[in-house]
């Protein structure tokens, strides 16, 4: 079944108390910060706790994130060389550039693999673009590593780079986003959305989370418990979208075996691409946990 990544939750790796209980709050993936939520003086003693809690902590089946510092940075290859250590699931990269960051980062990690008898391509990478550059660049990062599992939007930065900001209805994100969105499906590996820091504008956050569904991101990276269960609210489909896939995928089911292409159910036309998005809101309801498997074959 594939992994849901609706929502990442950035946890400051020098917080002891919210990086030991950053599974209780049901986000699909938790992802540690070393960088800039992590103030100079702090990124060796944030380092070595976020090593302890990943090697020492039992945070389930949920998938460990944590982002590093860049290797342009004094802190880099430490971070590296101490989360593949500890067993990161994923290593995220940030103010991702071009393809050379992350062969870069790649190069590192299989090193420490090798080092500690780590499965070779086992750590797994995401690249974060926050830059004009690096959305210029973006299909060509997402193609740098098989370790790459998807690429994200860090908005903050990149606003800040293009000399404007975030204003209410995202227009000035619209074509980051839709670049990325399209370099990740391209490249057949995931699109997260950045964070949204105006953590009690639910309203803002609603319709920021619908718009980002309606490009087709996976899911967000978020900053507070509070943020996931409204993502996970808007990205599981509804009964009726349900129902309604059950019945586009049984129709198309007859049809094929009447020999049938194009075929028509309730006035609208139903071909293959809509029979994919149908089967699509299956898997996902199934991976939500709202549907069980195959029971649009049962009668
Ligand atoms: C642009 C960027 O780079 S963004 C990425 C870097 N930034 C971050 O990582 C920031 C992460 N978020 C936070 O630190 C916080 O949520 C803040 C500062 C935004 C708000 O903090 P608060 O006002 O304390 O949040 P709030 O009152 O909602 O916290 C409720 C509970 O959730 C916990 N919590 C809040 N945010 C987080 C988090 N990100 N991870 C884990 N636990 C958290 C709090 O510790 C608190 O726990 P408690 O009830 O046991 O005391
Ligand atoms: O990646 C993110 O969403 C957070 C971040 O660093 C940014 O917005 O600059
Ligand atoms: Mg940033």
């Amino acid at each position: 079944m594939e992994r849901l990544r609706r929502t990442m939750m950035f946890v400051p790796g020098s917080n002891p108390g919210m990086v030991k209980d950053a599974y209780i709050y049901g986000s699909d993936s938790i992802m540690f910060d070393l960088e800039d939520a992590v103030a100079l003086t702090e990124k060796d003693s944030a380092r070595f706790l976020v090593y302890n809690a990943i090697k020492t902590l039992d945070y389930g089946d949920k998938e460990i994130v944590v982002r590093i510092n860049g290797l342009d940075t004094p802190y880099g290859r430490d971070d590296i060389e101490a989360v593949v250590r500890a067993g990161v699931d994923v290593i995220r990269l940030p103010k991702t550039e071009a393809r050379e960051d992350v062969i870069a980062v790649d190069e590192v990690i299989e090193e420490v693999e090798r080092k500690i008898g780590r499965e070779i391509g086992s750590t797994k990478m995401m690249a974060a673009i926050e830059s004009p550059l690096g959305v210029l660049n973006a299909y060509s990062i997402a193609t740098a590593s098989k370790r790459l599992i998807g690429i994200a939007l860090g908005a903050e930065d990149y606003v800040t780079n293009m000399k404007t900001k975030r204003y209410p209805d995202g227009l000035e994100l619209l074509g980051a986003r839709s670049q990325i969105v399209m370099a990740a499906r391209a490249a057949g590996i995931y699109a997260i959305d950045t964070v949204y820091t105006d953590v009690d504008n639910e309203e803002g956050f609603r319709k920021e989370v619908e718009l980002i569904k309606q490009l087709g991101f996976d899911g967000k990276s978020v900053i507070n418990p509070r943020q996931i269960p409204l993502v996970h609210e808007i990205y599981t489909p509804t009964q009726d979208e349900i129902q309604k896939a059950i019945k586009v995928v049984r129709a198309a089911r007859e049809a094929e075996e009447k020999g049938l292409g194009v075929i028509s159910l309730n006035g609208k036309m139903i071909d293959k691409p809509i029979v994919e998005r149908a089967e699509r809101i299956l898997q996902l309801a199934v991976a939500s946990g709202v549907y069980k498997e195959g029971m649009e074959n049962e009668k």
